[in-house]
């Protein structure tokens, strides 16, 4: 039996989210489906500005990574300003602050890496990009895939939200630029993807196209209200995943790929560790039949360990002590 079952619904539910094109689609989203579960709740969405979306200047891995999207979030969450926030689970960080909860998995966009090019370059994929081309990649692993894969192309980075990306792209100062399929997709700029890059050719982030929605730990009524949007298949893929970064460190200094997948009742995952010049590379994967989520996170830790085996803590160790 489900304890939280019997909970009354709460009359009103305020979503708390990052002000973002893509962090207000989100949370537009997780409110429509909200509204057409529970008609006589008043679900309304708390816009906030984070110190991920203040500092734009330098990338994410110098600044502190991951948790500076989400901390002014959770601080609603914990004064009661807010009951839930919804968040791309590939900018959640690995292991929560005490207090929170990651309550509901959504069902996984598009999870793959998608090239978006210049104008003048139309028709091209990274293999035929003139060599030189200047390709802007906001991630330590899209960087490292394209060096290890594509020397000729000059990577630099690239940072600010989906909308800065694409006017720094279309101003010239980028051939093409590689991105996220899920946040195209969802700001209806599925016309701009160039190429998807497959999983063989660029194997995603932890988390990446899922989303995943913050509770206070304690707030048992949330976590009954939200229980109809949860994606078991996709909580058991990311929870594998995310133990793979949880288990090198969980930091975004690191260039990890991890990704897993769904072949009828098993789950296969694959990881990548590799050197942001993409001079060395180890890869790990494995599968599980019928996981639940011990055992996902179990597979996850096997292929981090697999990982581990090939030297994979050089490859953290090398980029995490410098800063
Ligand atoms: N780090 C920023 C971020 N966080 C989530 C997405 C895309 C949406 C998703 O993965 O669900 C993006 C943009 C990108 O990587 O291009």
């Amino acid at each position: 039996m489900n304890p939280s079952a019997d909970l009354p619904l709460p009359t009103r539910l305020v979503i708390a989210s990052r002000e973002s094109r893509l962090a207000m689609w989100q949370a537009e989203h997780v409110q429509a489906c909200l509204r057409a579960r529970y008609p006589q709740c008043q679900v309304e969405i708390l816009g906030m500005t984070t110190r991920g979306d203040q500092i734009l200047d330098r990338t994410l891995s110098k600044v502190g990574g991951k948790g500076l999207f989400v901390k002014e979030l959770e601080n609603a969450l914990a004064d009661g300003r807010a009951d839930l926030a919804v968040h791309s689970l590939k900018d959640v960080p690995m292991t929560l602050p005490e207090g929170f909860a990651l309550a509901t998995v959504m069902s996984r966009e598009d999870p793959r890496d998608a090239l978006v090019l210049h104008p003048d370059h139309l028709g091209r994929t990274l293999a035929t990009l003139p060599a030189g081309a200047v390709v802007g990649t906001a991630s330590l692993r899209r960087e490292a895939m394209v060096r290890a894969a594509f020397p000729h192309l000059d990577v630099r980075p690239l940072r600010g939200n989906l909308d800065t990306r694409l006017g720094k792209l279309d101003r010239g100062e980028y051939q093409a630029i590689i991105l996220a399929a899920a946040g195209l997709k969802r700001l209806g700029l599925t016309a701009r993807i160039g190429a998807l890059l497959d999983a063989e050719q660029s194997l995603p982030a932890p988390g990446q196209g899922a989303l995943g929605i913050e509770i206070a730990a304690a707030r048992d009524d949330v976590r009954a209200a939200l229980a109809p949007l949860h994606d078991s298949p996709t909580e058991l893929a990311v929870t594998a995943e995310r133990a793979v970064s949880r288990m090198l460190g969980g930091s975004c200094e690191v260039p990890l790929a991890a990704y897993a997948d769904w072949h009828d009742e098993r789950l296969r995952l694959r990881a990548r560790l590799s050197m942001p010049d993409g001079s060395r590379i180890v890869v790990a994967q494995d599968e599980a039949v019928r996981p639940d989520c011990a055992a996902a996170d179990a597979l996850g830790r096997t292929v981090a360990q697999a990982l581990i085996d090939q030297g994979g803590m050089d490859i953290v160790a090398a980029l995490t002590t410098t800063h």
